[in-house]
């Protein structure tokens, strides 16, 4: 897919199993949303495939548009529109749609349903647009950001209903660049980044595929000696890094190193104000992959 001379989508290819969630994580304007509008049918690939429960989303639009569900990044409602009335019309395009008033209660709309769409918080248009891509009962939906902008309480309750979906056999489209998100939510993650998948996995694969743990530990003070020490424990990779009041240390670990790093801090009387041992993150993954912060 281009746009002009702009290359957004370049050979990128990836296949979604039925009844799964499937995160596209990528930055700002990795292709993320020009890649859901192909599958969608509202953009025309320029080159490649894309095929949507076995159909092809331009030549059988008509076929496909009532098996699936959308919610668009932002809009797709008309800004005068009451949120009760413009789900009921949405309600009303679908053969067998959900009852609507349950899916106000469960995405926390039932206060706002006369309000005129414009006037709703971001993050009430984005439950609207998440309850006019679920009322349909759709086979597949794709959701692009879809906690973009909601209150903390607003994302779980959309992880879980996009959970519940997945348990109903519902089959799961999402993009995000939160990390946390795709973690939490996601059978697989295709990483992508200028418009190609740079990593495809489970969350769990994708963090544990490379190093071992990783241990973070903030100390008050560090001597020189307890300094040198330390980084003949952890090895090459160890960062030391000075905080306010503090000193950060993270670095790869085993058992072994989480034994002897534990023998330093009786060795030198340390204290650690924290200490954390843990896999690492997507976000690490992706800076390793591109050498770039994803959120950046
Ligand atoms: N209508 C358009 N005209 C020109 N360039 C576009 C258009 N839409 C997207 N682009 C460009 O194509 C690239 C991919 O954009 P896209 O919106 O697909 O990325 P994205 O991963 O969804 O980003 P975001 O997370 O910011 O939504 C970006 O460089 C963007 O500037």
């Amino acid at each position: 897919m281009r746009y002009g001379d702009k290359v957004a989508v370049d050979h990128l290819s990836f296949q979604v199993d039925r009844g799964t969630i499937t995160a596209v994580l990528g930055p700002n304007g990795a292709g993320k949303t020009t890649t859901l509008e192909t599958c969608e049918g509202y953009r025309k690939p320029q080159g490649g495939t894309v095929r949507v429960l076995g159909l092809d989303p331009q030549r059988d639009r008509r076929a496909l548009l009532p098996r699936i569900g959308v919610m668009l990044q932002s809009g797709g409602a008309w800004s005068g529109v009451k949120a009760m009335e413009m789900l009921d019309h949405v309600a009303r395009l679908h053969a067998h749609p959900l009852d609507t008033g349950m899916l106000y209660e469960r995405l926390g709309l039932a206060d706002c349903g006369r309000t005129p769409y414009r006037r709703l918080s971001g993050g009430q248009q984005q439950r609207l647009g998440l309850a006019m891509a679920l009322v349909g009962r759709p086979e597949l939906v794709f959701v692009d950001e879809p906690t973009a902008g909601m209150d903390p309480m607003a994302r779980r309750t959309t992880w879980e209903l996009l959970e519940e979906l997945r348990g109903d056999g519902v089959t799961v489209v999402l993009t995000t660049h939160h990390m946390d998100e795709a973690e939490r939510l996601s059978d697989l993650v295709h990483i992508i980044d200028r418009g190609r998948v740079i990593a495809s996995g489970t969350p769990r694969e994708l963090t544990s595929s490379h190093k071992e743990a990783t241990l973070r530990m903030v100390v008050p003070t560090l001597s020189g000696d307890a300094r040198t020490e330390l980084a003949q424990i952890l090895g090459d990779d160890v960062e030391i890094t000075a905080l306010d009041e503090a000193v950060q240390i993270s670095g790869p670990a085993d058992g072994s190193t989480l034994a002897a790093v534990a023998r330093w801090y009786e060795h030198h009387e340390v204290l650690p104000v924290s200490l954390t041992l843990g896999q690492r993150t997507l976000e690490d993954v992706f800076l390793e992959l591109t050498g770039r912060e994803i959120e950046a």
